[in-house]
């Protein structure tokens, strides 16, 4: 929540010490650029140094001073390395200008990487006389511009460059995270590294009950009937099977969404209070929703796709009236792919908002009820959904659930 404070705080209302120190960053690509604009709306005198200024004057901000690249060592009180790190080794002769002065090293490596020495480490054997403190790295350009949200992890021996290097994050409205010695800077260069680390389990654990879902329906509805009766029904295994799996995958992912919420309420109640830490799993779960969420949506886009492909296949004669009762089982499902596919991706993506997505909304709203229930609190609303699709999946046909042929 600190976060969203900072966040609404106009940047023109950073209070600009006499102290504030004067920044230089060298080079002049995409980082530099971003950095700068940003620096510069925190009330920062930028300085970048490049080796040839006068052809990137145009691409800062007027406030920014470009210049040569010993011109803005030398000035600055805090010096960024916005050079790629193969290029460190080009800024020796700043050596001298250097000395003394806290370096920010901002770079990648290329490939996640076990062993030392890190850039951070290479460059501060670089600049012996200089404090090189790691950070900032985990800050796309990108969220440079767009303002603050992320938080930025560093790393330096020197509390005091440190300090000062925390100073001006926090100025620029990022949340600063002290992650230790220089000697730590290997782990927070890997982390921009790894791919969707959030994914990882709320995928994996699609996966297991997919599998777990897919066994039981196999074993239920296929093997038994074999090996009891001798009656062959194989041909269901790729798309009937499936079928009736996706639902149930979805659905406990769902419970999933909602349970941690749940947990957190009884654990405040518990313990009196609110301002205690939730243990580490909770923690870990309540950050988790989002993608549960999401799978919990894919696997019923999935199951409404596929019901709506099933009767066309010869083995699966439906009669027609059937046909259009099951499927007015999936329209809200339909109504949610449609407005998640015309809803400016922003409003459904947006942090705030994507826990809806896991509410199927009900059927025959029209814009002004949509609107309405947008703005209900999501859980009253999701609760209720989550019932309706309970029962569905436990194939109540009074819930429109519609399933007459199919045994879901
Ligand atoms: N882009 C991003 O979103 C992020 C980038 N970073 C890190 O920031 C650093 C810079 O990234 P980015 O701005 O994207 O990279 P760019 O390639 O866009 O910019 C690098 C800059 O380095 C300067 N430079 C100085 N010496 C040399 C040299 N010998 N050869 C080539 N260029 C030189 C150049 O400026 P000039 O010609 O004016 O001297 C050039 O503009 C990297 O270490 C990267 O890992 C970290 C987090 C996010
Ligand atoms: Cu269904």
């Amino acid at each position: 929540y600190g976060a969203s404070l900072v966040n609404s705080l106009p940047l023109s209302h950073n209070p600009i010490s006499s102290s504030a120190p004067v920044v230089g960053i060298l080079g002049t690509g995409d980082f530099s650029r971003s950095l700068a604009r940003r620096l510069v709306a925190s009330g920062y005198i930028v300085l970048v140094g490049s080796r040839t200024p006068k052809r990137f004057v145009s691409l800062f901000p007027e406030e920014a001073e470009v210049t040569s690249q010993i011109d803005a060592a030398s000035q600055a009180d805090i010096v960024f390395i916005a050079v790629c790190p193969e290029h460190h080794s080009t800024l020796s002769d700043l050596k001298q200008a250097l000395a003394g002065k806290t370096l920010v090293d901002v770079s990648n490596g290329l490939r996640i990487s076990q062993y030392g020495p890190s850039n951070a480490e290479l460059l501060a054997d670089r600049f012996p006389e200089s404090w090189v403190v790691k950070g900032f790295n985990t800050i796309s350009a990108w969220s440079l511009q767009m303002g603050p949200r992320d938080g930025s992890k560093q790393v330096g021996d020197n509390s005091k460059a440190k300090i000062s290097v925390m100073e001006l994050c926090r100025r620029m409205g990022f949340i600063p995270v002290d992650m230790g010695l220089l000697s730590s800077s290997l782990e927070i260069e890997n982390l921009p590294l790894y791919l969707f680390p959030s994914w990882r389990v709320p995928v994996l654990g699609t996966l297991a009950l997919f599998i777990f879902f897919y066994l039981y329906n196999f074993i239920q509805d296929i093997l038994q009937p074999y090996v009891t009766a001798g009656k062959n029904f194989f041909y269901k295994m790729p798309i009937e099977t499936v079928n009736v799996t996706l639902p149930s995958v979805a659905l406990v992912l769902l419970s999933l969404v909602y349970l941690p919420g749940l947990c957190a309420a009884f654990l405040q109640l518990w313990l009196g209070t609110k301002y205690k830490r939730f243990p580490d799993w909770l923690d870990q779960w309540l950050t988790m929703r989002k993608q549960l969420g999401l799978c919990s949506f894919l696997c019923s886009v999935l199951h409404a796709i596929y019901s709506l492909c099933l009767p066309m296949r010869k083995s699966a004669r439906y009669e027609l009236l059937n046909l259009a009762f099951k499927q007015v089982g999936h329209i809200y499902i339909y109504i949610y792919i449609y407005q998640v596919l015309l809803q400016p991706s922003s409003t459904v993506f947006d942090s705030q908002n994507v826990r809806l997505i896991c509410h199927y909304h009900p059927i025959g709203m029209d814009l002004e009820v949509q609107v309405f229930l947008y703005t209900m609190p999501a859980n009253l609303l999701g609760h209720f959904n989550y019932a309706v699709n309970c029962l569905h999946v436990q194939s109540a046909p009074w819930v429109l659930s519609g399933v007459v042929n199919s045994g879901l």
